[in-house]
């Protein structure tokens, strides 16, 4: 059965119907290059029976674009065969363009990357009225360019400077933000009208040509070389670079594609981006991109850490006990996708302005249209805020996001567990305390469970599951569903002071940290924060999480360690945060001064007597800003390789979904372990050593890498 349903009608309308054998969704594969072949020669023979051509799909989805199993197998040796196969596929898409026919494009579903790129060669795009239905070019934020024709027929279509942000960060738009844009040319309301649609545009023009390959065509908005047009591209390389920070080639390649495309003629504009594909397609940040944000979090999100044999829960009404920042965002995200939540704080005046956050945030939504009013009201009326814990009488789940103290926690576990229905969940958000030692205070450890959110909750898309020594596999999997149900990403771990993120996340800052007492300048630090792939700097980022809550976490950490019997391995960076704490005042960005000055007007800059206090001259002229860049990177990937011996991390996808979602690891690298792997294990092993012999034995490789790295076997 062919990929293409060929269907000549009495009026001579030819219908193709995409709708590939064994695939719930289509995709640009072997099957679908061979039927377009056997297809694009039949229309040929065809043609002068054909008054118009209408292209649709069978799915669900329209297209889902090329086709990420075949791509991410390429090799760098498969690279020339691999640039003329694509070629080849896009002449056939080409000889159907410029036919003579109106082509139309009847968009019945999601069409997106590739599948969006087959209806831009299309003469006529119309789309189904459905707003769950979504268009555009999204190979960027894989690592990859739209190489099926997107560069090209994009900004002759809308101009550069239109195409530029649909191509460079991959938006992904509804149907009316589509028409909007100019990327599509109709909406219809039912499938019926989309054809009807269809056959009247083919009526309207019987003989039809794109504007490109029309004479005298003009790219919209002016060519590279129009003066208006030059002005704003000398600079656009310089802006994009401040934004990828070197880190990232696709959007570079994209740009490029564009603009020296739009200088040629079509078809070898065409040739142009399939060269820049294929580079992206064979190069690693692509690989890794691709392999983490599609194949790892697919496996995480189909449920590869839930355990298997439980009933799939859907739960009704959440308590959340604590109704500050974390609280405040918790229950936002729970109302927001149908639940019921019971706000409860001391006070009725702090729960009612831990609900009010929720009004907030909803009243900028309906602000900016994307929410009704009555939608507001309905989610706000699914929050009730109290401080009275008989409100809690039937919660399926509690989630405790109160301050960081042991003996707190296990006060509200204990109130607020008896009014959870018979077999309910009791959660803590804790961050950083052991959830098997916060389940001491529990009447049913095997129902609780660590749930630990990021902030801005409403943002940030993990949650962190915590196992504790206790907890059942029942546990595991219901709380899995909650927090698949409030559309979030579940990474599960296993119990460990800080768990995962907690004690990555704090490897990154006390590294920063390190830096400056060592006399490298604050600058320095935080651009080679930057410049490897780090959303913020690790000074900046210390202000944010605050360098009290930093010692406070160390001081209860120790005791801790003390407690069982260890010994407290003081890191260095302890002694420069007690300094700014103590002897400057300086706690970070809540209390107005820390690394950084706030003044209260203007931006924010970095507290200039840090240079007499720490900044070493000869130091920091004598900086290597690569190898700043690796010990920001390394410490991090180590840290992990620990959780994974130690047995804190399951498994490689929780490990690299973690990192990047959790605590904002450069998304370039796939992740702290594919960071690993793609290093090379064992050229990792010994840079990480030769670290060690400079830095200390924080970076000295773990067992478990070293096992590794004596067989050069990548993490999987
Ligand atoms: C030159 C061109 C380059 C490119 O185009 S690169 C690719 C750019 N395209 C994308 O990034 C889109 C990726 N796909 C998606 O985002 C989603 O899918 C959709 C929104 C299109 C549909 O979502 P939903 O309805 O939830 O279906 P589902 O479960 O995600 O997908 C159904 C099945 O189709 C497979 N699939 C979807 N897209 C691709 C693809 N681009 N390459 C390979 N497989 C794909 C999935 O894995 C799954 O498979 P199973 O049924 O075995 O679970």
């Amino acid at each position: 059965m062919s990929a293409i349903r060929y269907e000549l009608g009495s009026d001579q309308i030819l219908t193709l119907t995409i709708d590939m054998p064994g695939q719930s969704a289509n995709t640009m594969n072997t099957a679908f290059r061979e039927a377009l072949d056997e297809t694009v020669s039949k229309v040929q023979g065809d043609l002068e029976n054909i008054r118009g051509i209408i292209v649709t799909s069978a799915k669900k989805t329209f297209f889902a674009g090329g086709d990420l199993n075949e791509i991410h197998k390429v090799t760098r040796d498969d690279g020339q065969a691999f640039e003329d196969m694509v070629n080849s596929m896009k002449a056939h898409m080409r000889a159907l363009e410029t036919c003579g026919k109106p082509v139309v494009a009847a968009i019945n579903g999601t069409a997106l990357g590739g599948g969006f790129e087959i209806a831009l060669a299309c003469h006529h795009r119309i789309v189904l009225n459905n707003n769950s239905l979504q268009l555009g070019l999204p190979e960027v934020t894989l690592g990859l360019l739209p190489g099926g024709g997107g560069t090209q027929r994009l900004p002759r279509m809308i101009g550069l400077e239109a195409a530029f942000p649909l191509l460079m960060e991959g938006k992904k738009l509804r149907p009316s933000a589509a028409l909007k844009a100019g990327i599509i040319d109709e909406i219809a309301d039912s499938p019926e009208d989309m054809m009807a649609k269809a056959r009247a545009f083919i009526d309207a023009n019987p003989k039809c040509q794109q504007p490109w390959d029309k004479k005298g065509f003009k790219l919209p908005g002016g060519a590279p070389h129009h003066p208006a047009m030059a002005q704003k591209l000398v600079i656009a390389p310089a802006m994009l670079k401040q934004k990828t920070k070197g880190c990232y080639p696709a959007p570079e390649r994209i740009m490029a594609a564009a603009v020296e495309g739009a200088q040629v003629d079509f078809d070898n504009g065409s040739l142009i981006e399939t060269r820049y594909f294929a580079e992206l397609v064979i190069g690693q940040v692509a690989k890794n991109m691709t392999g983490t944000f599609w194949f790892q979090l697919n496996d995480i999100n189909a449920g590869g850490s839930r355990p298997e044999g439980v009933e799939k829960e859907t739960f009704k009404k959440v308590g959340v006990l604590g109704a500050g920042m974390m609280g405040a965002g918790i229950a936002y995200s729970t109302a927001n996708r149908g639940i019921e939540v019971v706000l409860k704080d001391v006070s009725l005046e702090s729960a009612e302005k831990g609900k009010s956050y929720s009004e907030t945030l909803l009243a900028k939504k309906v602000s900016r249209r994307h929410m009704t009013e009555e939608k507001k009201a309905e989610i706000l009326s699914r929050i009730k805020a109290t401080d009275s814990t008989a409100d809690l009488e039937g919660c399926d789940l509690v989630i405790e996001a109160v301050f960081e103290d042991s003996e707190l926690k296990a006060k509200v576990t204990a109130e607020a567990e008896p009014k959870l229905v018979n077999n309910g969940i009791f959660a803590s958000n804790t961050s950083t305390i052991p959830i098997t030692q916060l389940a001491e205070a529990s009447a049913k450890p095997e129902n609780f469970i660590g749930l630990h959110f990021f902030s801005p909750v409403d943002k940030m898309m993990l949650v962190e599951i915590i196992v504790g020594e206790k907890t059942s596999d029942e546990t595991l999997a219901r709380a899995f569903d909650y927090v698949q149900q409030i559309g979030k990403i579940p990474v599960v771990v296993n119990d460990s002071r800080g768990f995962f993120t907690s004690r990555v996340f704090g490897t990154f800052v006390n590294e920063g940290i390190t830096m400056l007492g060592e006399g490298v300048h604050p600058s320095s630090i935080e651009n080679a924060g930057l410049l490897a792939g780090m959303p913020v700097g690790p000074l900046t980022i210390s202000d944010e999480v605050s360098m009290t809550l930093m010692q406070h976490v160390r001081s209860q950490s120790k005791k801790d360690v003390e407690a069982a019997g260890g010994t407290w391995n003081p890191h260095p960076a302890e002694a420069i945060i007690d300094q700014m704490v103590i002897e400057h005042g300086r706690k970070g960005k809540a209390a107005g001064a820390g690394f950084y000055e706030y003044p209260t007007k203007g931006k924010k800059y970095l507290w200039p007597e840090l240079e007499t206090l720490f900044v070493d001259n000869e130091k920091a002229r004598d900086v290597k800003l690569q190898e700043l860049k690796d010990r920001i990177l390394f410490i991090q990937a180590i840290e992990t390789v620990r959780c994974l011996e130690e047995g804190v991390l399951r498994t490689v996808e929780d490990a690299n979904i973690g990192s990047i979602f959790g605590i904002g690891y450069a998304p370039w690298t796939g992740g702290a372990i594919q960071f690993v792997n793609q290093y090379g294990v064992r050229a990792f092993t010994e840079r990480a050593q030769e670290l060690a012999n400079i830095y200390g034995e924080r970076f000295t490789p773990p067992a478990l890498l070293l096992a590794h790295a004596e067989q050069e076997k990548p993490f999987t």
